[in-house]
């Protein structure tokens, strides 16, 4: 078989397609055997990776694998696998997030910048605890409890794991989180103190 050609597995999930967006890279992380999908015990292998404790890691992947499993197989009977498929990985995009990544999953460099010009006030590239609760509430559209839940997941978990110890989220972690180069480099980390 020529190696080089994608694999596709039985959910129909197609490996390392050559133009990723940014959002896939985001996701890639948590594809531990590169299939294309993303199956819950993959999400909690990665969150333990990058350091969330057992409890956090078993509960995050059962809430973004139900969460986006559905969303990601659009017209594919439900599979109890929980599969998230990286290639509409688009799809689950939701409401009252920064819009820094556009309905594509594409990067938008001045929704980026945004964030800073509107939120860090004491630290011209960081937030503080209290300046990112500040942008999530003024994120939120009205009756969007799904985007709100999501939104706040995001961006509680990346302060819990990494805030500096000045409990500051600095702009360079913000856009590791963007361009799917903040979890490699987390897990580097801790594999190398350990
Ligand atoms: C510790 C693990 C993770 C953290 C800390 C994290 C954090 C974030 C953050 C901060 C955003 C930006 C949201 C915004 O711009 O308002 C985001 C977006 C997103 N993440 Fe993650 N993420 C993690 C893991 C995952 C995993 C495993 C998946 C799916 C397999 C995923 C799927 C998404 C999607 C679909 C978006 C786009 C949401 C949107 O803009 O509406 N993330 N994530
Ligand atoms: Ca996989």
């Amino acid at each position: 078989m020529d190696s080089s050609s994608p694999s596709k597995d039985l959910q129909g999930g197609t490996a390392m397609a050559a133009d990723q967006s940014p959002l896939q890279k985001h996701v890639e992380f948590f594809d531990r055997n590169h299939d294309g999908l993303v199956y819950p015990w993959e999400t909690f292998k990665g969150l333990r990776a990058i350091g969330a404790g057992y409890l956090l890691s078993i509960a995050g992947a059962a809430f973004i694998n139900l969460s986006l499993s559905g969303k990601t197989r659009p017209g594919k009977f439900p599979s109890l696998l929980f599969p998230i498929e990286i290639k509409n990985m688009h799809l689950g995009i939701h409401g009252s997030d920064t819009g820094v990544y556009d309905s594509e999953g594409r990067f938008v460099p001045s929704k980026f910048e945004e964030i800073f010009n509107k939120y860090a006030g004491t630290h011209a590239n960081a937030l503080t605890s209290d300046e990112l609760t500040a942008m999530l509430k003024a994120n939120r559209e009205p009756k969007d409890v799904k985007g709100w839940i999501g939104s706040l997941a995001e961006w509680k978990i990346l302060y819990v794991l990494c805030k500096d110890e000045n409990g500051l989220l600095r702009k360079e972690t913000i856009k590791g989180v963007y361009d799917g180069s903040l979890f490699e480099h987390l897990e580097r980390e801790r594999a190398a103190s350990s």
